[in-house]
């Protein structure tokens, strides 16, 4: 099945952020699209002054227009959003499918709080709370679901793994991580034998915080890669994996005599 990865150019105007998805899904579609992937927070622009004025529930505005253009599109969307509920924020994954049903919500397990001195410093626990589950979806493979900083975590991808043949990471690296480690995280899924798609808002460079772009499309080497500007990237899912997962049988090969990840909360899907 054909993946595309929209690369929104998001703006403080969630009405034009809307309408712009509305289209480039459609365009997406129209090229075959099966699985749409938008960016980290596409109906707002990205920080944590942001979050609670452009949160909604789920559904909300942003959730309908998702579940009315999956429909339209007869198309599985995945994207995220500020999400409210009983007074928290969360940093929210709706996944849609072809008739416009809500599948699942994932929301950022692992939020982003770093401090790197005199480049970056960001808490997105100043103001969002941390969802509590994994979570993997069916379409034409399974898919594992993550949002940005969740794909630092190795553990999670090798979980979701042993389930699935597509992991799927909305995210908004900057420009001091995104060239160290944007790319390398996803090829990392090599060990794991899996295909990888991160979805980025294109570059702003005005905005407070200025997205790295690049997303990607990797199954160890890059198949699909945009640059920093709003445009959709395409690739397609093939055969590859169960290839290559039997020529090199890594997971049949584990020593789980000696070591073992383990969820201790299988959570949705
Ligand atoms: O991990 C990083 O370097 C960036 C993470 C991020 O931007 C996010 O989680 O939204």
């Amino acid at each position: 099945f054909r993946l595309a990865v929209v690369q929104l150019q998001v703006s403080s105007d969630k009405a034009n952020n809307l309408s712009k998805v509305r289209r480039l899904v459609k365009e997406a579609a129209g090229q075959g699209g099966k699985v749409v992937l938008l960016p980290e927070c596409f109906n707002s622009p990205y920080g944590t002054s942001f979050f609670s004025k452009y949160a909604e529930k789920i559904p909300g505005e942003t959730t309908q227009m998702l579940s009315e253009v999956a429909k339209e599109n007869k198309l599985h969307l995945v994207g995220s959003i500020p999400e409210e509920d009983g007074g928290k924020l969360y940093n929210t994954c709706a996944v849609f499918g072809p008739e416009g049903e809500l599948i699942l919500k994932h929301r950022k397990i692992h939020l982003f709080d770093i401090d790197v001195p005199g480049k970056i410093r960001f808490q997105e626990s100043e103001t969002l709370s941390p969802g509590n589950s994994l979570s993997t979806f069916d379409t034409f493979c399974r898919v594992g679901v993550g949002i940005c900083y969740d794909m630092r975590f190795a553990e999670l991808a090798q979980l979701y793994n042993r389930k699935c043949q597509l992991l799927v990471y909305p995210g908004a690296f900057n420009m001091t991580t995104g060239p160290a480690h944007w790319e390398l995280l996803q090829r990392a899924a090599l060990d794991n034998q899996t295909y990888v798609a991160t979805a980025s808002p294109a570059r702003d460079e005005a905005a407070s915080y200025v997205a790295w772009g690049h997303s990607t499309v990797v199954n160890g080497e890059v198949i699909a890669k945009a640059g920093h500007e709003e445009s959709i990237i395409y690739a397609d899912i093939l055969q590859y994996l169960a290839d290559v997962r039997q020529q090199i049988p890594i997971s049949s090969q584990r020593r789980d005599d000696l070591y073992a990840v383990t969820a201790v909360q299988q959570g949705s899907g």
